[in-house]
């Protein structure tokens, strides 16, 4: 299907539709990581989206079937490890390549406010307080207050797109 032929009214959209549509789009990956009494867990995520800048709020989109996610909930915590272009391996570890309890292992994680694990050499990381939490489908959607910010270096990020890891080239303007 083209984005010009619509689907006939009424039939429903199918999940392999809607899948096949939304990997046209591009997005950047994160690993989303949470520590406390719960205990330590992290998946990789591309549903997040900046909800507003005051006060600042992310939200996040989480299947409630995913090994991580009663530890978010017992948790309340959670950070946003956004990637480099580099790490599209890690990516691939947190998305079920490695066990959950094997995840974290061979880094030094470090921590901002809350307590969530920090990746070390993340293009940005936001550290965050789930605040709210609504039940769509098969996934929440967490409603998360930023309480602090870490690694804004400036590097190139990895996208996902068309099903594979790419890399966000920061490429010098374009001459007037
Ligand atoms: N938001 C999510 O929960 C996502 C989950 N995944 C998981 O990774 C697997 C591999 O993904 P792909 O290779 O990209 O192929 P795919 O054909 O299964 O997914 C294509 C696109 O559809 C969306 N999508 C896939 N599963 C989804 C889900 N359960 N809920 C909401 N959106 C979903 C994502 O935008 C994804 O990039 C998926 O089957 C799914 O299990 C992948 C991307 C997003
Ligand atoms: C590129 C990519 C993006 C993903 N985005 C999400 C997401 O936004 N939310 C989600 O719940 N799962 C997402 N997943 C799936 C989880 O990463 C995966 O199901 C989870 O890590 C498997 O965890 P488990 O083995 O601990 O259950 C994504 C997977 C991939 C490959």
């Amino acid at each position: 299907m083209t984005a010009g032929t619509p689907s006939p009214d009424h039939e429903p959209v199918s999940a392999s539709a809607y899948r096949e549509a939304m990997a046209q789009l591009a997005s950047a990956v994160h690993l989303v990581t949470t520590d406390g009494t719960g205990g330590r867990a992290g998946l990789t995520a591309t549903s997040v989206c900046s909800v507003s800048d005051g006060p600042p709020t992310l939200l996040v989109c989480l299947n409630r079937n995913s090994s991580a996610y009663p530890v978010f909930l017992r948790n309340g915590v959670l950070c946003i490890n956004t990637l480099g272009a580099t790490q599209d391996r890690l990516a691939a570890d947190f998305a079920g390549r490695v066990k959950q309890a094997e995840r974290f292992d061979g880094r030094d994680w470090t921590t901002l406010r809350t307590g969530a694990p920090v990746l070390p050499g993340a293009l940005v990381a936001f550290d965050c307080r789930i605040v709210d939490r609504h039940a769509v489908g098969t996934h929440d959607v967490l409603i998360c207050a930023v309480e602090a910010l870490g690694g804004i270096g400036g590097a190139e990020g990895l996208l996902y797109a068309g099903r594979r890891y790419r890399v966000l080239r920061r490429e010098a303007p374009a001459a007037e």
